[in-house]
Order: C-alpha cells, then sequence, then structure tokens
C-alpha cells in the first residue's frame, strides 16, 4: 500500500512578468519520502518552495497539504510544514536559545512547553552545546543547524529545505546531509539542490526540474540499480508506447517526442535483441538503438540539455 500524501500540488504556475518560473508542475510527497528537487540555477526550484510553503502566491494550480488547500485553510496548512529558506532566517545578534524560543512563539507554542520544543530542536540538530552562544558568532556550519532547528521546533510531519548545503565546507556539507538523512527518519522532507551527489546521498526521491518543468520524478533506487540504465531508441512509427512495455526486460518506456522513446530495463536485463525484433516485425522503422549509462548526471544533463534545445530550435 503507498504511504498517505503529505503534499500535492497540482499545475503549479508561477509568472514574474514576462518570466514562467514555474509552468504547470505537479509534485507529491508521501509519508516517509526525501523528495530532492534538482535543477540548474534558474530552473525554479525556490519559486515552487516558496509556492509549496505559502509564501509566494502561485500565478495558477494549487497546494494540498495534508489534504486541505493551502489557499483556503492556509493557517492549518502551514502548521505541518518547516521551511528553511535559502537565506536562512537566524538573527546573529541572539542567541541560539533565545531565537529558538522566538521561533516557538511565533509558531504559538504554549510559554509553558518552549523549553521542551527548544530542547528538542537542539537536540536533534547538535546545538546543545552551543546554547548562549550568538548565532553571528557561530560557523556557517552551525547557524545552517540552526536553521534546520528553528524548521523542525513545531515539529511539523513535513520540512522543507531550500540549497541547505550551499556555501559551506565540505566537511560542514557532510554533517549537514548526515542531519538531513537523520531528520528524515521522523519528518517527510523535499530539499532542493543542484548538487547531483548530495540528491543521490540523501534522497529517496528526485525530481529533475528544468525550465519550470518536472522532466524526471523517479526513486533514486531506480538511477543506483540499473546495470546499464536504461535504451535510447528511435522510431519512424512506434504504433503506441505501450508495446514496448509488453517485451520481457522492459519496466517503463517514456515518450520524448519525435519518434524517441527512453526506455527502462528491469534489473539486468539488456532488451535491445526483442526491441529490434519487435520493430522489425512489426514494421517500426528502427532508427537508433543505443545503451545509456543511467548516472543521474547523464539524466540530468541530457534531459536539461535536450530541453534547452527543443526551446533554442522552437
Ligand atoms: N522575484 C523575481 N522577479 C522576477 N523574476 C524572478 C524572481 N524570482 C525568480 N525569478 C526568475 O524565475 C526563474 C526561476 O527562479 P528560481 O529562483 O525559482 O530558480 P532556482 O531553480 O531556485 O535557481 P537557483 O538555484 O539559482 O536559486 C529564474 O528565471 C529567475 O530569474
Amino acid at each position: 500500500m503507498e504511504s498517505e500524501v503529505l503534499i500535492e500540488a497540482r499545475a503549479l504556475t508561477r509568472r514574474y512578468g514576462p518570466t514562467l518560473a514555474v509552468d504547470g508542475l505537479h509534485l507529491t510527497l508521501r509519508k516517509g519520502e526525501i523528495l530532492g528537487l534538482l535543477g540548474p540555477n534558474g530552473a525554479g526550484k525556490s519559486t515552487t518552495m516558496k509556492m509549496l510553503t505559502g509564501n509566494l502566491a502561485p500565478s495558477a494550480g494549487e497546494v494540498l497539504i495534508g489534504g486541505k488547500s493551502l489557499r483556503e485553510d492556509a493557517k492549518a496548512a502551514k502548521r505541518a510544514l518547516g521551511y528553511l529558506p535559502e537565506q536562512p532566517p537566524v538573527y546573529g545578534e541572539l542567541t541560539v536559545d533565545e531565537y529558538l524560543d522566538y521561533c516557538a512563539s511565533l509558531h504559538g507554542i504554549a510559554r509553558k512547553s518552549r523549553p521542551e520544543a527548544v530542547a528538542s530542536a537542539k537536540r536533534d540538530c547538535g546545538l546543545a552545546d552551543v546554547s548562549r552562544r550568538l548565532i553571528g558568532n557561530l560557523s556557517k556550519g552551525y547557524q545552517q543547524r540552526v536553521g534546520l532547528a528553528q524548521a523542525i521546533i513545531h515539529r511539523p510531519p513535513v520540512i522543507i529545505l531550500d540549497e541547505p548545503t550551499v556555501g559551506l565546507d565540505p566537511i560542514q556539507i557532510r554533517e549537514i546531509r548526515a542531519l538531513i538523512a537523520a531528520l528524515g527518519r521522523n519528518h517527510s522532507v523535499i530539499l532542493s539542490s543542484h548538487i547531483l551527489p548530495e540528491i543521490q546521498a540523501v534522497c529517496s526521491r528526485v525530481m529533475i526540474i528544468n525550465r519550470g518543468r518536472a522532466v524526471y520524478n523517479e526513486p533514486v533506487t531506480a538511477v543506483k540499480s540499473a546495470a546499464f540504465g536504461a535504451i535510447a531508441a528511435v522510431f519512424r512509427q512506434l504504433p503506441d508506447a505501450r508495446t514496448l512495455e509488453t517485451l520481457a526486460g522492459v519496466r517503463r518506456v517514456l515518450a520524448l517526442g519525435e519518434g524517441r522513446y527512453r526506455i527502462e530495463v528491469d534489473g539486468s536485463a539488456d532488451p535491445r535483441e526483442a526491441i529490434a525484433g519487435a520493430a522489425v516485425e512489426g514494421g517500426w522503422g528502427l532508427l537508433e538503438l543505443r545503451a545509456e549509462a543511467q548516472t543521474l548526471e547523464e539524466i540530468f544533463v541530457e534531459l536539461t540539455s535536450r530541453d534547452a534545445a527543443l526551446a533554442e530550435a522552437a
């Protein structure tokens, strides 16, 4: 059985004047998932996250949190969310304790419950030893921990993290990734990044966003487990992508337009001969059949550069 849907975005769209930053994006986050939004700079990740967290109104489409519309019941919906924006909203002149107490009050946590809320967020984010330090004097890595602590202080089921490791040194990056993975045991997470290994290290599912649209949405295990990944095929006339899905070893077929298909394979299967045979038999005009190594990097480059080429051609 599939787990509970916590966030659902339907046809989410945002324009900034003439710029279409997010273009009809559909997104689902289920309980227990760590979903990585991966995309080049300017792809629309931050805009998507601002809309998912109710910090920016969509031009069209809607966001449902726990089945409730973010537009119609913003207060209840936002209670279920913790958000760490790209610029962490931390105040350098406050101590960690003062700041987290303030965040707890903003979330409506009763005064008597705040010390426990602060202590537990500090525990989860490894901040217990810096309670009385001024945030402005902490390293960037620790400031980011404080940013994570404010996102979880009200124990939301979902946390949304925009580029959580940007600007950190390699050791801090490892620590924050490990922290996010640990937080992912009790929270469902959406995080954005343009760093591929980060997504592979931390996330259970990856959505590649390019020019405001989702061009890939798969479990990370699908990327890791494939032996040679996928097959790129071009046919002059394939009656229907589903005919390929009936062949042994074929897991899924994505139609990419203009006769191009991405054929994902099961485990170590190699259905190329079967595809060629079926193509000859069916008269599909097989023009190309190529095994693709399926690292996330290759998928990313292929999907984002093909999109750019199509846009240029248009
Ligand atoms: N306030 C704004 N006004 C006008 N255009 C904007 C605004 N914010 C973002 N954009 C544009 O919208 C598009 C998507 O931007 P967005 O910041 O969502 O992308 P991103 O994937 O988060 O990129 P980055 O990784 O660089 O933060 C870009 O073309 C950007 O220039």
